[in-house]
Formats: C-alpha cells, structure tokens, sequence
C-alpha cells in the first residue's frame, strides 16, 4: 500500500533522508521510531507530497506519487501533532466542514456516528472545538480521516501530550482502523506505545533505517535496548 525505494531528500548541505525503501502493507501499523533530527517527519512529508524527493520514488496504493499526485490525495490522510480545527465552531461542524472540502456530504447522523466512532464522547459533539482538550481535538482528526475513506494514514508524534488512558484509547482507535485494512504509518518518540500499538517498528538513525523489527517479537524492555543500541552507532540484531 506504502512503499518508498531508494527514497531521498537533500537540503543544502544535509542530507535528512538516505536511500530509504520502507513498505507499509494495507491492514498494517508501521511505527517510525529514532532521535530528534533522524529523518522521520521528512518521510511523512515526502509520503505526503508536501516535499519533493531529490532522488527514488515513493508510491501509495501502487501510483507514482510524482506523476500521479492529484489521484493519490484522496487515499491518504494526514494527523499532525497538533490537529488545527476552528475553535469557535463544534466539533460536528468541523467535521462538517473538513469533509465537505474532501466533497463528502454525511447528514448530521452519519457526521455523529463517524465522532463516536472515532471515540468523542456524545455531549461533545455539538461543544465549540475551543473547549476540547488535545485528545479530543485528535478524535475530531481520527473522524475526519474516516470521513475521507482514507486507505491510508500518516500520523506524526500522535500521542505526546496525551495521559496515559487517552493514549491508550489512541492506540486501540488505530487498531480498529487498521483492522480495516488501512495501512498506517505512524512516527513517534513513544517506545512503549509503538510497541503496544504498532505491528513492525523501523528505527532511523541520521536519515538511515538502520533497523526494522516486528513489535511481537520483542517485550518493551527489548525494544528501549535496541533502540538505545540504534541510535548510537552500535550495531543491532533484533
Ligand atoms: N527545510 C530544511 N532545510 C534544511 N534542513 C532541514 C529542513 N527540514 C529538515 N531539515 C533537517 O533534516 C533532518 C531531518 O529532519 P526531520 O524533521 O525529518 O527529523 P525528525 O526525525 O522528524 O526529528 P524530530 O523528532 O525532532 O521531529 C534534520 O537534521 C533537520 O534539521
């Protein structure tokens, strides 16, 4: 569903990603893990199309993202770290709104259950967005992700900030979404989280993924071990 080959991206003097070839499967959660300055947001931007690659390709659902563009933003769906929504409209007129610049028009129902399904508690719907806390902000985001069908979904350092049962709540959210097949890439600095979450975890080291793992194989413990390991140079077998 996700795939980069050769993917890279250079600034001036840096480069921020190196030769990346990474696949996401459809109905699979891929956690991006590593050090500040690692890479990982640029491969979400680039996945995304807000930046260009210098060299390699990156292809969503099987199309060229650089030539086909127009056709691979209605596939994909994007929850930053912070979700910006209009603060003095409610959380079902965001929804609203937001799915109706992806030219879906849900009645007030369907607008609702995609709310509850995205997990915002009922009376919270029809409050002013300016009174939600983070995580219900990102419940309003995880909405208008399904209300766009989205086949896939990029979400950047998507529970910092959040307590320990939302972020639990978060995770179980997404797993829910995968198990209908979205594929999701997911980056975070939440080792714990990634692996109660995520089914293969990637750490990157200087623009390199220096390692790939499947989350079961390895306890928490395992996981902050190798990722230690990772990101100071030394080499690892997972
Ligand atoms: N516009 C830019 N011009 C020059 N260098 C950039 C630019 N954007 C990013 N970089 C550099 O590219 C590298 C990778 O940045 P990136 O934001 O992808 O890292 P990250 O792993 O997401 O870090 P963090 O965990 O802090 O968000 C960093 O060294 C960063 O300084």
């Amino acid at each position: 569903m996700l795939q980069a080959i050769n993917l890279t991206k250079r600034y001036d003097r840096k480069t921020a990603l190196r030769e990346l070839n990474l696949h996401v499967q459809a109905g699979e959660i891929y956690a991006l893990l590593g050090a500040n300055g690692a890479g990982k947001s640029t491969t979400i931007n680039l996945f995304m199309g807000f930046l260009e690659p210098t060299s390699g390709q990156v292809f969503i659902d099987g199309i060229e993202l650089r030539e086909g563009g127009a056709a691979t933003k209605p596939l994909v769906a994007y929850i930053p770290e912070n979700v910006m929504l209009y603060p003095y409209l409610t959380g079902l007129q965001n929804l609203a709104f937001f799915s109706g610049l992806s030219g879906r028009n849900y009645t007030d129902t369907q607008l609702r259950d995609l709310l509850n399904r995205a997990g915002l508690q009922t009376d919270a719907h029809a409050q002013n967005v300016g009174t939600y806390s983070k995580g219900m902000r990102q419940k309003v985001g995880i909405a208008m992700a399904l209300a766009k069908q989205a086949k896939a979904l990029f979400l950047d350092e998507p529970t910092s900030g959040l307590d320990p049962l939302a972020s639990n709540e978060f995770s179980n959210l997404i797993r829910s979404i995968r198990d209908d097949g979205v594929a999701i890439l997911m980056v975070t600095h939440d080792l714990f989280r990634a692996k109660e979450a995520a089914d293969r975890i990637g750490i990157m080291r200087d623009g390199v993924l220096v390692c790939e793992l499947d989350a079961a194989d390895v306890t928490p413990a395992e996981l902050e071990a190798i990722y230690m390991k990772a990101v100071s140079n030394e080499p690892v077998t997972p």
